[in-house]
């Protein structure tokens, strides 16, 4: 097993806390295999909602816990469990939460990872306390051959569940796409949720240029790479699966506080406000947007008024220089109007398409401005990739003088991307490889 330097987080919101959690349950992570559920599930590690603690809970197996927790071993060996991703991607980092796991939390923990060509057709089903994997369950899971998967965390002590303490930040640098990890506790005993932070990695070359995409969903490689309020709900949870359980499940800010405090509408129904919300987003690949829906699902007294989205293409040097500033910098990004300001409806779904959506050409990122605040729960963005060439002109001048170079292949390439007006299958030269932030 190879061993990797791993960087236990110390300040109080390491940066990897943007991305996405790749094998929360509401992103199709599963729970596949665990050596041992007595006292409570390794399902639960998954939750999307923050483990609780009831005092006066019990089952017949022990205190009840939200988490996973084995029993006190008295055999040999240490427990672990397999979790599949929702989202395979490219981890940065884990969050092995604690909480409420005091004097039964797991002392020491690793955490191994693999990219299974092949997804394992077994998996954990139902309630398992009180469970310990079967004879059969150890023989299916053996073909896994999980001992000699890639080490990303060696063995490292963990904090207990007190609040001040339970949140174990563990950066890491492996950028390969993973979609299994396995979770090691040494020897036994309790981690109420693993958050696996990260961004999706789809195979772009299998995607055709006649298909249109959600360019900017979680499972296409989408994040959010700024926001200036995400109270009650992180912008990230817009480019979720699927519609979004509950308001829980969307991007909700605070209520502004500069809003004027009796209000008034213009004569086309919009308030009057001079404060608004922003979320920006990566897309998962640079493309063309041709259909947007803005989906208030959910927000029934705290939709936004109004909303609008631009657009812009930036190198990854760029993005990482204007996170870096917060997206504040003197020199902002160009951005584009790709959606002109709209008036919302509570609990609806708003698609826009044809003249409604402005054409902006390849871009790489968009920024949602709500106003004055409230909840979006879903945003999708329908489009064509293109080669990230296309959205940089310093990379096509760089491109045309490397065609006597590389002849043919280029030559051919580029013909077909000024024939095809820019919607082309992703590919060759496309591959956009944004770095961590
Ligand atoms: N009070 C406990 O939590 N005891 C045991 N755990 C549960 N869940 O009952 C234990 O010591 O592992």
């Amino acid at each position: 097993m190879a061993s990797r330097p791993v960087q236990k987080e110390t300040s109080s919101r390491p940066h990897f806390l943007q991305f996405n959690n790749l094998a929360c349950e509401t992103a199709g992570g599963k729970v596949i295999f665990a050596t041992d559920e007595w006292f409570a599930p390794a399902r639960n590690l998954l939750k999307r909602d923050p483990p609780e603690f009831i005092a006066s809970a019990f089952t017949e197996y022990g205190k009840w816990m939200d988490g996973w927790e084995t029993r006190r071993k008295r055999i040999a060996g240490h427990d672990w469990c397999i979790i599949q991703l929702g989202v395979p991607g490219i981890i940065h980092g884990f969050d092995v939460d604690t909480s409420f796991f005091t004097g039964n939390y797991a002392p020491y923990t690793s955490i191994q990872a693999a990219c299974l060509d092949q997804m394992p057709s077994f998996t954990l089903e139902g309630d398992r306390t009180g469970m310990a994997a079967s004879p059969s369950q150890f023989e299916a899971v053996a073909q896994l051959n999980t001992d000699s998967w890639e080490e990303l965390v060696p063995m490292i002590k963990l904090n207990p569940g007190y609040s001040e303490s339970c949140h174990n930040y563990l950066n890491v640098t492996y950028p390969h796409r993973v979609t299994h990890i396995r979770l090691n506790i040494y020897p036994d005993g309790g981690i109420a949720r693993l958050k696996v932070y990260g961004i999706g990695k789809t195979d772009w070359s299998t995607v055709s240029s006649q298909d249109l995409v959600d360019l900017v969903a979680l499972v296409n490689g989408g994040v959010c790479v700024g926001y200036s309020d995400a109270h009650f709900g992180h912008p990230r949870n817009m480019i979720g699966l699927g519609r979004a359980d509950n308001m829980g499940d969307g991007w909700e800010t605070a209520r502004r506080l500069d809003r004027p405090k009796v209000l008034k509408v213009n004569e086309k129904g919009i308030l009057q406000v001079r404060g608004c919300e922003w979320a920006i987003l990566r897309l998962g690949h640079p493309g063309i947007i041709s259909k947007i829906e803005v989906d208030t699902n959910h927000f029934k007294g705290n939709f936004p008024d109004s909303c609008k989205i631009e657009a812009c293409s930036l190198t990854p040097d760029e993005e990482n220089n204007f996170i870096h500033n917060q997206w504040r910098s003197d020199k902002p990004p160009k951005w584009r109007i790709l959606l002109s300001p709209q008036k919302l409806k509570a609990h609806h779904r708003h698609l826009f398409s044809g003249e409604s959506v402005v054409q902006c050409g390849p871009v790489t990122h968009v920024r949602l401005v709500i106003a004055p605040d409230g909840g979006v729960s879903r945003l999708r963005l329908w489009g064509r990739p293109v080669s990230n060439y296309l959205t940089h002109p310093q990379q096509i001048s760089k491109l045309l003088r490397q065609r006597s170079i590389a002849g043919q292949i280029v030559s051919a390439w580029w013909r077909k991307i000024l024939l095809e007006s820019c919607a082309i299958k992703s590919g060759l030269l496309c591959s956009y490889n944004a770095p961590a932030i």
